[in-house]
């Protein structure tokens, strides 16, 4: 297929000089050139396959960007940005210094709003409908456009129930394809399928009984049927809610099949849709896994034990216990306030609730982990998976805060396991019952032990482990970048070597007092390396901890600094962020040098 429409359109005023009939020539056009480049340069494709006919409908009837469009996550936005400008550099998407795998400000003018995480377009497209407003802008138009799974997070509804008092100019637009990584579920979910299977049936219409206009189920593959909705609804006045049924993946049959696996699949034939195979074979096992595995497994021991996903049960590997013990294992949809209070409730009553949340999404449940469990002291299990530098989702995904917004809340045990064994170890330890909640954070992708699946070890709460001893520096690590450290030390002399310690610290709270006097009374230098942002992390546990006893000792903090670390694969990112082998191993060498 050519892409003789596509190469005319450098930016929407282009596509709106098309006829509309050309419009679905132009659909198929948009639908391919995303799955070329998504078959070999990776990426979310599901979403974007299932609005590429209400993305050019949006920006052909709408003026945007002085009408003001919003995407919900963003994941879905890949045809937005190759009509809006980005066409010839969507090949490097989510590629160190390309372009971004959602909406970014910073790199568009059509990108009104930063996005990926859920649930936050509502709230934004009306403030800024609310602001046009109070500018006496009155012709401007605000659209956001948010998924099924997406619309049924608290902070959604928060800002339907605002909507519906306001006589803002807010067109929301819920492409509802049932679906979000995983099935979409809860009891929201089973009314939207009600509405769409009996459109006319008479249960009172919740967005109506909101106070919001709302039009639909409507077809949302239906380009002229789109035109002329969007093209009716754009001169009314007031709040609007406009709901679509796609399909995701459109276009794709793979991917409409398998909507799961296709919502990211790596990379495959753009064809046929067929997945290229990863070769796994002999590949230590992915964290998530050993997570999914284990918990499956100690629930088998004891029926006390129950797990919660706000949403991720494929990404979790939580998954697996749902199939095992469907009744003690709980896909919550995007809820992550939700998920925390949940666990909380069920630790309450006598039950060992597992509560896993990517560390980048329990940033939205905050408060829940302070005022909820840790103030009641309450032994809610949080893992935490994806933490550190989780690589092409880049900034908005990374879960490096997790150390240091958690580290000063009381009550709380924080745990991070250098590999998998660990990882195994200390969910039995929690399984067994702890005094306190405890957060367990591992990162994205595999370790290095292949062998994990050994006899349960209890490990002792607040016991770091000293991994070599010399009689110069002190590295201290948590967490995997262990290994970056032992990769480092490849690389010194048998010389340089013999001066260097390594002491993994494990608990970041309570902290291996007995250990960190050591590692202070013993060396002339520290050096702390931590995947998570130096500014209130491990690193500055140290410090405090040097200070407060007297310590001369200079460290050297090496995380990830006081900025955003964008997207790229995770070496890349380790070494902009200077916790890469070679940068450690540069480091010591000049710091070895200089004693
Ligand atoms: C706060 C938050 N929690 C979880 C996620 C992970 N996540 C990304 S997309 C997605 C599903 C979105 O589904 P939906 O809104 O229906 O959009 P679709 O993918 O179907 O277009 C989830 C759970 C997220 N991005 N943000
Ligand atoms: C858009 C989004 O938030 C998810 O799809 C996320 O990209 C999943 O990340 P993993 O691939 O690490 O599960
Ligand atoms: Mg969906």
């Amino acid at each position: 297929m050519s892409n003789s429409l596509l190469n005319t359109i450098n930016d929407p005023s282009d596509l709106r000089s098309l006829p509309p009939d050309q419009l679905e020539d132009l659909a198929a056009e948009l639908r391919r050139f995303i799955i070329d480049i998504v078959a070999t340069k990776e990426g979310h494709l599901g979403a974007s396959l299932g609005v590429v006919e209400l993305t050019i409908a949006l920006h052909y009837i709408f003026n945007t960007p002085d009408d003001k469009l919003v995407w919900d996550v963003g994941h879905q936005a890949y045809g937005h940005k190759i009509l809006t400008g980005r066409r010839d550099i969507f090949d490097t998407n989510r590629q160190l210094d390309g372009i971004s795998g959602f909406p970014k400000r910073s790199e568009s003018i059509y990108d009104t709003f930063g996005t990926g995480h859920s649930s936050t377009s509502i709230s934004a497209a009306l403030g800024m409908a609310m602001a046009s407003k109070m500018q006496g802008i009155s012709d401007r138009r605000h659209i956001a456009v948010i998924g099924d799974a997406s619309i049924a997070a608290g902070m959604a509804f928060e800002a339907l129930n605002h909507t519906g008092v306001s006589d803002a100019n807010l067109l929301i637009i819920l492409n509802d394809n049932a679906i979000g990584i995983d099935p979409s579920v809860g009891a929201l979910k089973n009314y939207l399928t009600r509405i769409k299977e009996y459109p006319n049936h008479r249960a009172p219409n919740i967005i109506k009984a909101l106070n919001i206009d709302y039009t639909g189920p409507i077809d949302g593959h239906d380009l002229p049927l789109l035109l002329k909705e969007l093209e009716r609804i754009k001169k009314l006045e007031g709040p609007h809610f406009l709901h679509l049924i796609t399909t995701k993946g459109k276009g794709l049959k793979k991917a409409e099949e398998d909507q799961v696996r296709y919502h990211a699949p790596g990379r495959f034939d753009a064809r046929t849709g067929k997945l290229i195979p990863e070769n796994t074979e002999g590949l230590p096992p992915r964290f998530q896994d050993v997570f999914g595995k284990t918990v499956t497994e100690l629930a088998g021991y004891n029926d006390k034990i129950t797990a919660i996903t706000p949403a991720m049960p494929t990404g979790s590997s939580l998954n697996i216990m749902m199939k095992t013990y469907p009744d003690r294992a709980f896909d919550v949809g995007i809820a992550e306030q939700h998920a925390v209070t949940l666990a909380a409730g069920m630790a309450e009553s006598g039950m060992i609730p597992f509560c896993n949340i990517y560390s980048t999404f329990l940033q939205r449940a905050y408060d829940q982990v302070i005022h909820d469990v840790a103030l009641q002291d309450l032994p809610v299990i949080f893992c935490l998976d994806r933490a550190g530098l989780v690589g092409h989702d880049g900034a908005t995904h990374h879960g490096i805060f997790d150390l240091a917004f958690l580290r000063c809340i009381p009550n709380l045990i924080i745990f991070a396991p250098r590999n998998v064994v660990e990882l195994r170890n200390i969910l039995y330890t929690a399984s067994k019952g702890l005094a306190h909640p405890i957060a367990i954070r591992y990162p994205r992708g595999r370790g290095r032990i292949t062998e994990w699946e050994k006899p349960f070890n209890t490990i002792a709460i607040g016991k770091g482990d000293i991994l070599r001893k010399g009689n110069k520096i002190a590295l201290v690590t948590i967490g995997n970048m262990a290994y970056n450290v032992q990769d480092a030390l490849s690389q010194l002399t048998k010389e340089e070597l013999q001066a260097v310690s390594h002491y993994d610290l494990r608990f970041l709270k309570p902290l291996d007092t007995k250990m960190l006097h050591e590692v202070f009374l013993e060396h002339r230098a520290v050096i702390t390396v931590e995947d998570g942002v130096v500014h209130g992390g491990m690193g500055s546990a140290l410090l405090e901890f040097a200070a407060e006893h007297g310590y001369k000792t200079p460290v050297f903090l090496k995380g990830i600094p006081d900025t955003f670390i964008e997207h790229g694969n995770v070496k890349e990112l380790f070494r902009i962020a200077e916790i890469d082998e070679m940068s450690l191993a540069q480091e010591l060498k000049q710091l070895l040098a200089k004693m």
